[in-house]
């Protein structure tokens, strides 16, 4: 999780120095970034859920880390020198020519990573439901988001490092990171031999059932597809995450421009928000595995998030201060702590285990159609709303931020949504997650 969450926002802090180096354009950028999600939108995320309810984590684990390091190489090959040149970069780009040869190799790429990392990231939250169910599962689970966002915060400090290094290149992060994820490979390799160990100490099968429970079956979705609590819990998490991750991928270049700063001071400063987040996420945890309020967190994290952003829209190209924009990055970082800590150690609370890694596909999937859907469209309104700029000017973000407050405001509304449905149908959500 560690690599892979660093992979994914390698280019984050680059934006500048790929338009400059490669041609990739706001709009080609946030087409990029959505590409990530866009096989698992049409259907990976669903298959993948459904081959960890059937083949278990050990499997799904290795599957998953194999896809993400051969989207990586990839996307190494479409931004390196020898790509450049090329018979594929003459034939990649003798179509759809507003989109560069190098973007559209990069894209899939990210398109057969974005596959690998969602499906560990369901394989991850499984794994960690099995191995301390009844137990410290929230702070497990924080622990792991801490660990993953302690990669973002790495990786926007070590990306523009790398790439500025004479000569500078953007090829430098991309091969650093693939070969971080044959690490992450490696390690996953060693996970499933501590998980073997552990279903014969529990006397499960080779696939990790086989205990009190039944198998999983196709037809089981029904159960998830007719809960009104997942549907709210699964549109909370597409409006929040809609508007952190997309966010998190212009808010380098959205510091730059309402701050006047360069892209290195820019990702200085927004490094902070991952770290933030990596520090309460397990405090956050293990306060909900011992005293729960779990909806109460969602709620709170979402009218933290809204602040956050009409800061940035209003406030910062108002007021260009840095402590006003550490103060709303560090404030970011706790919502983005409350969210998650809260969020995925629900989803046990509300489906059999069964079927939990089908429950954390299809969520997983609505998340990413968001996901793949809200870069593009804060892509383009970056662009439209910024129609009369010309080279080297600063990007207006005023407007095209509102999309991310409006997210806010229906994840907030959701929250309290789930917190009354949990009143009335008491699945625990509020309740401890350590039985005693
Ligand atoms: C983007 C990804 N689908 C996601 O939702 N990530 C969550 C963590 C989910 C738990 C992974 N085992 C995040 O908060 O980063």
């Amino acid at each position: 999780m560690f690599f892979g969450y660093m992979f994914v926002d390698l280019m984050s802090p680059l934006q500048s120095m790929i338009e400059a180096q490669r041609g990739w354009t706001p709009d080609v950028f946030g087409m990029y970034g959505s590409s990530e999600f866009i096989l698992n939108v049409f259907g990976f995320l669903i298959l993948a859920g459904i081959i960890l309810d059937k083949m278990g984590v050990r499997f799904t684990g290795q599957l998953s880390a194999s896809l993400m390091f051969i989207g990586a190489c990839l996307k190494y090959y479409a931004v390196s020198d020898s790509f450049a040149g090329s018979g594929i970069e003459t034939w990649l780009g003798s179509w759809w020519t507003s989109f560069p040869a190098s973007a559209k190799l990069a894209s899939l790429g990210f398109m057969i990573f974005g596959c690998g990392m969602e499906m560990a990231g369901i394989t991850v939250s499984k794994a960690i439901a099995k191995w301390f169910e009844g137990k410290e599962m929230a702070l497990a689970m924080g622990l792991e988001m801490a660990i993953a966002r302690v990669g973002v915060f790495a990786i926007f400090s070590i990306s523009p490092w790398l790439a500025d290094m004479a000569p500078a290149t953007v090829v430098r992060p991309v091969a650093f990171c693939t070969v971080l994820l044959l690490i992450g490979l490696l390690t996953f390799v060693i996970f499933s031999f501590m998980d073997r160990k552990l279903d014969k100490q529990l006397g499960l099968d080779s696939r990790g059932g086989g205990g009190s429970e039944e198998e999983f079956k196709v037809s089981d979705l029904k159960y998830i597809l007719s809960s009104k609590v997942f549907w709210i819990i699964a549109f909370l998490c597409v409006l929040y995450y809609s508007a952190i991750f997309p966010f998190q991928r212009f808010a380098t270049n959205m510091l730059e421009s309402n701050l006047g700063v360069s892209a290195q001071t820019a990702a200085d400063i927004f490094r902070w928000f991952p770290m933030g987040a990596a520090a309460i996420t397990p405090f956050l945890g293990r306060y909900l595995d011992h005293k729960g309020k779990g909806a109460t967190m969602l709620i709170l994290g979402a009218i933290l998030m809204i602040v956050c952003h009409l800061t940035f829209a209003f406030v910062l190209p108002e007021f260009p201060s840095k402590p006003v924009a550490y103060g709303s990055i560090v404030l970011l970082g706790i919502s983005f702590s409350l969210v998650p800590a809260a969020l995925w150690p629900s989803v046990p609370k509300i489906v059999e285990t069964r079927y939990l890694g089908s429950a954390y596909s299809l969520i997983f999937w609505i998340q990413n159609i968001g996901l793949c859907l809200f870069p593009m469209l804060f892509g383009f309104a970056l662009k439209y709303f910024n129609a009369g700029r010309t080279e080297g000017m600063p990007y207006d973000y005023t407007r095209p931020m509102l999309i991310f407050v409006a997210c806010g405001v229906l994840a907030m509304l959701l929250g309290l949504w789930l917190k009354a449905e949990d009143r009335k149908k008491k699945y625990g959500l509020e309740l401890p997650n350590i039985k005693k």
